[in-house]
């Protein structure tokens, strides 16, 4: 083939594998049947392998994993990643209303998000390009885990518009995910892991990152470490912006305007947590409007507009079985 023909191939290819990615892995709706995008796959790998020259580091073909780095890079947050504070019952919850009222007056909102048991990363992108990922760390510095990252395939490597934008969310391992690599583990004779998040974090630690290409990771952004540069008011929105740049935002998100909704919506999903695919340790209470957020301000390490209802933890209920079997 020539070079011109390649080109454009190369072109047509990555464009194709980036919307057969967003469908199947950001919105779960696959458009194409999974041999259809794997043999796309190939076929851009090895136009790459011919004309190494057309190699591109947003090309899907990252998404396998390339060399295994020597070390982690450290990274400084330009704007530093919060911790949050934590509340544990429905007095918790009411005292942290009204210490925000007691700045906002009676007429605020809340947006309430189911709290992902994973590892907070920040994803950094320049002119659309996803070119920067890094772990939260002590909140102002990080380590450098783009090239891990980059096998997320839930998290776009180019954007279809050509913004800078820094967003931050969770990386997860889904709960199957996470059965089936013990499954492995203990097939090997090595260490399972304890939980999704030590899977998740553990995969993401690794300097070869065709390790975490084979985890099934996954994402969901919660919000934009720049949101007051962007053109919105009120977090809901920067969440939609997030949703229409190709970020995948939960869908379980809920707008609460009053805080027996958000008590409503802490008990539900106290009840209703075993039926997701993934792990949650409890719902993270946030101040909806921006200027609101501005005036309630921070503590030392945390946010004063937001906080995480932590569910109690889970009796482990020991069956006779468990009991025979141990
Ligand atoms: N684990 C989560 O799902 C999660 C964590 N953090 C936040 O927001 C914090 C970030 C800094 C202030 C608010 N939202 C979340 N959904």
């Amino acid at each position: 083939m020539e070079r011109k023909q390649a080109e454009e191939r190369v072109e047509k290819l990555r464009q194709l594998l980036d919307k057969y990615g967003y469908y199947y892995y950001v919105k779960d709706d696959p458009i194409v049947p999974d041999a259809e995008y794997d043999e796309r796959l190939q076929e851009l790998i090895q136009l790459e392998n011919d004309f190494p020259d057309l190699q591109a580091p947003d090309s899907p073909t990252v998404r396998v994993g390339g060399a295994p780095l020597e070390g982690f890079r450290k990274v400084q947050h330009r704007i530093p990643m919060l911790s949050l504070g934590n509340v544990f019952n429905e007095q918790d919850v009411r005292d942290f209303d009204r210490r925000v009222r007691q700045v906002t007056g009676d007429n605020v909102e809340y947006v309430c998000e189911l709290k992902i048991d994973g590892l907070a990363v920040s994803l950094s992108y320049e002119d659309g390009q996803f070119v920067l990922g890094a772990t939260r760390g002590d909140g102002t510095t990080g380590e450098d885990i783009t090239h891990n990252l980059k096998t997320v395939r839930a998290i776009p490597l180019r954007l279809d518009e050509a913004v800078d934008i820094e967003v931050r969310g969770e990386v997860f391992m889904p709960e199957r995910s996470f059965l089936s690599l013990n499954e492995d583990k203990e097939k090997n004779g090595e260490e399972p892991f304890a939980n999704p998040r030590n899977a998740a974090a553990g995969s993401l630690r690794q300097l070869d990152p065709k390790i975490a290409a084979k985890r099934n990771l996954d994402i969901f952004l919660y919000g934009a470490g720049n949101d007051d540069e962007l053109d919105v008011n009120t977090h809901a929105e920067s969440l939609d912006y997030m949703d229409q740049l190709g970020f995948k935002v939960n869908p379980e998100t809920k707008k609460c305007r009053t805080i027996e909704e958000v008590l409503e919506f802490v008990d539900y999903w106290t009840e209703n947590r075993n039926g997701l695919s993934y792990e949650i340790d409890g719902v993270v209470i946030k101040v909806d409007d921006l200027g609101q957020r501005e005036d309630l301000g921070f503590t030392a390490k945390s946010p004063r507009w937001a906080t995480a209802y932590k569910f109690p933890a889970e009796e482990k209920v020991t069956t006779l079985e468990d009991i025979i079997l141990s």
